[in-house]
């Protein structure tokens, strides 16, 4: 719902909200520029003291126009109709003549009304409206996926549209929020919605009608000063029973010209302050430093418009689409699906339609969408994948706390069918954490929790039978799952290690054709994926399979070369395939990103932890850590003699103090160990780094000391 508030808007009405951003940025530079260019003066003159010296410079002065940039205007009889010039306000003394600029005249307009009078108008201010809107919703929006108001500033992950979308949002909310809620408020003003002026006092019935006395002598004009005056209108030439206009901050009144007296004298409406200081805010006139700073913000709101259409495209694309999805309440039969990269979606959709075609109500959707309730639901299917450590997908993130609310009626029975990978230490704990907490709720187990490695077709359709069986239909599941479009890679070049120790490594380094490496405009229109980072994974097809096998990658896009590194697996089909290619030869793959094992901004320390091939990735942010921060790698090996991975290029790295320290083990030399070994003997300063902000990234191998795993470890098995 709030997703659908902040993106509604913004679709609509985001290139007028753009068009009168960029026309506020630009008139904002107008008090700047005054600014600079108004002599500041410390000289404290009176109005009769300014009044009477510009009279003494130019004839026929008709009124004085003190601007809130500081600036002082005198209109006078040029001889050819009204003259303009430009007022030293230190003492009064004619600087040159004056013009508006036509180009902030232009904008002017063109950011009140786009040229088209009232209607204009009220385009203007209906896209003030809009901004507030996507301004608030963006930000309720942004504190409920960051989980509360305390968390508004921790780091974001995703896309760079994603990511740039939230990083500008947070620098202009603020300055946006003013913009529009001023802007706003002087619309309604200028369809006299709100009332902006004070009443015009009467002009006096009786005047002294004496000889005029001079300007300078005039009580009521010496009483103001400068600071206070907003206009003052002289009396028409020769007429003794006329008046000066006086608008000072603070009212309006009347000067007689021949004792000087304060006449009528009206004090400003409390409406006219509110609408002035809105005024000063919105335009920044009188207070440019703030002006500056909106129109900096305002800049801001073309980006957020073509990320913000960029994620909405995205998503839209990336959304799945279920055929007849009955609504939650009316449903017999709930699945819910916990997947980050979409595939058990696939899966979901053939359950879905096998028992629609079974003639039930089914309602499918996300496990973070659980109900508190599903009234006429006899079935509750999840299917969910694993991700990270062990831990939910993000369609699944928030089900676990969602649970607490979860009251399913007695007749309500549950299975669960978990998607993973068995090369992972935490084969589908997921979904079996999420079995456990259904079970927990006392609900019945239609079947006990199974699971699909690697999307196997062949564990769904049984899966599907046994559940058939249970349920009294014949469910016939048949799922091939799609991956994303591979592109052609060639071997480039390859080193071989570890053979003489019994534990075949290739590092495998893949050339990667120019035109795949995505411009970053391709990135923020479409979120292409061939850039990636060391960390992120390469998913690679063997001949033969439909399933991928993923790789860490020990390079970034940049680097221009993919690299992994492969152990041989026994009769494994991937790592044998790759064990066998040779230079030239081809691979077909395709990356996926993998934004939870990236080094934290900044540049505290990080301990990186790696054995065998789990050093991939590590190399690579060791590769890449040009800015020096400190890196402590502890590498795990059999012989430094055979499978020293990387062995030249860590050299390099102390050397030029991209690595600050590295502390191997070998396990099949005299007096060799573990890397776990050497991380005990170094608990001391491993703690005293951790204690200062350290990070600590694990990679390879699935038997770390227990201690590790609370430290944000990530683990990705050989
Ligand atoms: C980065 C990453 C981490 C994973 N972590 C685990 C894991 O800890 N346990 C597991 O069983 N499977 C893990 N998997 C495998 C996925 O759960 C499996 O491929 C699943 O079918 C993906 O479903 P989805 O495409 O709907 O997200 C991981 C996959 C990736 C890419």
């Amino acid at each position: 719902m709030l997703r659908r508030l902040h993106s509604a808007p913004g679709l609509v009405a985001g290139l007028i909200v753009a068009f009168m951003a960029i026309t506020g940025s630009v008139l904002s530079v107008q008090p700047v520029m005054d600014h600079f260019a108004v002599r500041s003066t410390t000289v404290a003159m009176n109005v009769a003291a300014l009044a009477n010296a510009v009279s003494t410079h130019l004839t026929g002065v008709e009124r004085i126009v003190h601007a809130a940039s500081g600036a002082v205007t005198a209109y006078y009889d040029g001889g050819k109709g009204v003259a303009a010039a430009l007022i030293d306000p230190a003492t009064g003394a004619v600087l040159g003549d004056y013009s508006p600029s036509p180009i902030f005249v232009f904008f002017t307009e063109l950011h009140r009304s786009l040229f088209l009078g009232m209607n204009g108008r009220f385009a203007s201010g209906m896209s003030a409206l809009a901004l507030a809107v996507l301004a608030v919703g963006g930000m309720l929006l942004l504190v409920k996926r960051l989980g509360g108001w305390r968390k508004i500033f921790v780091t974001v992950k995703g896309t760079i549209s994603q990511r740039l979308h939230v990083e500008l949002a947070r620098i202009a909310i603020v300055g946006l929020l003013v913009s529009s809620l001023t802007g706003g408020y002087m619309s309604l003003t200028s369809f006299g919605v709100i009332a902006s002026t004070s009443p015009v006092g009467q002009f006096p019935a009786s005047v002294d009608g004496g000889t005029p006395a001079l300007i300078s002598s005039l009580s009521a004009l010496q009483a103001v000063p400068l600071a206070d005056l907003r206009e003052l209108v002289f009396p028409y030439a020769g007429d003794p029973t006329d008046v000066f206009t006086l608008t000072t901050a603070s009212g309006q009144g009347y000067v007689d010209q021949a004792t000087g007296a304060l006449l009528n004298f009206t004090p400003k409406s409390v409406g006219q302050s509110i609408y002035e200081t809105l005024y000063m805010l919105h335009t920044g006139q009188g207070l440019w430093w703030f002006g500056a700073l909106l129109g900096l913000a305002a800049l801001c709101v073309p980006v957020l418009a073509v990320t913000g259409t960029s994620i909405w495209w995205l998503r839209r694309r990336n959304q799945i689409k279920v055929a007849n999805n009955a609504g939650a309440r009316h449903a017999d039969t709930v699945i819910l699906v916990g997947s980050e990269g979409n595939s058990t979606w696939g899966f979901a959709q053939v359950l879905h339609r096998a028992l629609v075609n079974q003639g039930h109500q089914v309602h499918t959707g996300a496990m973070n969408d659980l109900a508190t309730a599903y009234p006429a639901a006899r079935h509750l299917l999840v299917l969910a994948a694993t991700y990270g450590d062990g831990s939910a997908p993000t369609s699944a993130n928030r089900f676990l706390s969602r649970m607490a609310r979860f009251k399913p009626h007695p007749n309500l029975s549950f299975a669960v069918l978990g998607f993973g990978d068995r090369s992972f230490s935490h084969y589908c704990r997921f979904a079996q954490v999420s079995a456990a907490a259904l079970a927990e709720k006392g609900m019945d187990q239609i079947l006990p929790m199974a699971t699909v490695d690697r999307q196997s077709p062949q564990a769904f359709a049984q899966w599907g039978q046994d559940l058939g069986g249970k349920l009294g239909n014949a469910l016939a599941l048949e799922h091939v799952p799609t991956f994303p479009p591979t592109i052609s890679l060639s071997l480039a070049s390859r080193t071989d290690f570890g053979m003489e120790v019994q534990a075949p490594t290739v590092v495998m380094r893949f050339t990667l054709p120019k035109r795949e490496i995505s411009h970053w405009w391709e990135h923020l229109a479409f979120g292409k994926t061939m850039s990636f980072q060391p960390g992120d994974l390469v998913g690679i097809l063997p001949p033969g399979s439909p399933v991928p096998r993923f790789y860490s990658l020990a390079s970034a896009s940049g680097d221009g070369e993919l690299e992994i590194c492969v152990r041989k697996q026994t009769g494994g089909l991937c790592s044998e395939f790759l064990h066998n290619l040779q230079p030239g030869e081809r691979i077909q793959a395709f990356v996926k990103a993998n934004p939870d094992f990236r080094p934290r901004k900044g540049i505290s320390p990080i301990v990186l932890i790696g054995a065998g091939t789990g050093i991939a990735p590590l190399v690579g942010f060791v590769r890449h850590n040009d800015r020096h921060r400190p890196l402590h790698l502890y590498f795990g090996g059999r012989d430094p003699a055979s499978d020293f991975l990387y062995a030249p290029i860590l050299g390099e790295a102390i050397a030029d103090n991209r690595l600050a320290g590295l502390v191997t083990a070998f396990s099949r030399i005299v007096g060799g160990g573990y890397v776990q070994d050497r991380i005990r003997e170094d608990g001391a300063a491993i703690r005293d780094l951790v204690s200062s902000g350290a990070q600590i990234m694990v990679c390879g191998g699935d038997k770390w000391p227990r201690a590790l795993s609370k430290a944000s470890i990530w683990r990705w098995p050989p």
